[in-house]
């Protein structure tokens, strides 16, 4: 089996992130899920949600579906990177995106929210695309879509083309060769703490003619908005930016919109990959502002380097889960 599927920018004035038609249940309930590589849990606003947490987001209502199973005595509760965070239950339904239907997946129905995702009106919930390690349910935790759709699957695998200011697309259990140009370079990933994380071979600011051999550990995530690298890498690509500051204010880099900007060019393995300057003059601090946040941020609250959706953008990428696991590039 193989599928397909639509990954929709959620806002039209800049990429914040990207949703994903799918359905639950039986008769078919349609959510806006966010695919996200780095987290590992299927959850989604539900009709167990005070509706004062619901602010347009479709909900799950496992009522309304003769195939839905309440799990019981599972519970499960998430933070992610940006302090958003939910909790709920667990439901196991008929599960289905872009073509494929997995049977028993487990659904996690939210019953608390944060603001952030009462905010976040064209987020109906997330479906985690990391290693199933990362799953929270308890007491027992449970497989993500992809690895119970995995034995069915053609390949072992999902690519991501993620698009500037456009729909791209996942696919599961095959390689569009029509997606990209080129050969695919494959670097081996670390599954041991669930993420896809990889090493990048280093960076260039501005064409790949200075590039720096420094070896870049972090982590392919879909479900983060920006690329968050070390600080020695953001001193030498804001340097070159008039005017650009580490604003505590705005929580980041920031510069006049009208200033140039060099591009960005990461490495994987002898392959090259330049982010264009328009995906780095990320958005205004505030609608109509002349102060633009920046696409690419400082990892070092973080902990770890993450290659969010500012970086995915700019190549197409394979999510290999054979053993062991790798991820692989492409140039588009
Ligand atoms: C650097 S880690 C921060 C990352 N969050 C983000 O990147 C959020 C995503 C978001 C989109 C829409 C609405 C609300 C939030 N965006 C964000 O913080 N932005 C602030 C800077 O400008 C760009 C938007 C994050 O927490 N990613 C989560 C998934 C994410 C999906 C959307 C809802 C909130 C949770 C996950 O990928 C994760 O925790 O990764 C770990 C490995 C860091």
């Amino acid at each position: 089996a193989t599928g397909s599927a639509p990954a929709v920018p959620i806002d039209e004035r800049f990429d914040i992130a990207y949703v994903t038609p799918v359905t639950i249940g039986t008769p078919p309930q349609t959510l806006m899920l966010d695919f996200d590589t780095g987290s590992s849990d299927l959850w989604v606003f539900s009709s167990h949600m005070p509706p004062f947490q619901v602010r347009g987001q479709e909900i799950y209502t496992p009522d309304e579906s003769s195939t839905a199973r309440l799990l019981e005595g599972h519970t499960w509760s998430i933070m992610y990177g940006d302090g958003s965070a939910s909790r709920g239950n667990v439901y196991v339904d008929t599960f289905a995106v872009g073509g494929l239907t997995v049977l028993n997946q487990a659904v996690q129905t939210a019953q608390q929210v944060s603001a952030s995702f009462t905010s976040a009106t064209n987020i109906d919930g997330l479906v985690g695309l990391g290693f199933s390690t990362l799953n929270t349910v308890r007491p027992e935790s449970q497989l993500t879509f992809f690895d119970n759709a995995k034995a069915s699957l053609d390949n072992p695998v999902f690519t991501a083309d993620l698009k500037y200011m456009a729909a791209g697309t996942y696919d599961f259990g095959f390689i569009d060769r029509a997606k990209y140009t080129g050969e695919i370079t494959y670097v081996p990933i670390d599954p041991d703490p669930g993420y896809w994380i990889f090493t990048s071979s280093g960076y260039a600011v501005g064409a790949s003619s200075n590039f720096s051999a420094t070896p870049i550990i972090g982590i392919a995530d879909t479900g983060t908005s920006l690329v968050y690298l070390p600080t020695a890498v953001l001193t030498a690509y804001y340097r070159q930016v008039q005017g650009a500051t580490n604003s505590r204010s705005y929580g980041g880099y920031v510069f006049p919109c009208d200033s140039a900007l060099p591009s960005f060019t990461f490495g994987v393995g002898e392959e090259r990959f330049t982010i264009p300057a328009s995906y780095i003059r990320y958005a205004p601090v505030t609608e109509g502002s002349a102060t633009c946040f920046g696409g690419l941020q400082s990892s070092s609250e973080l902990g770890i380097n993450i290659w969010g959706d500012v970086a995915l953008k700019a190549a197409f990428v394979v999510f290999d889960s054979r053993s062991p696991p790798r991820i692989g590039w492409a140039k588009k």
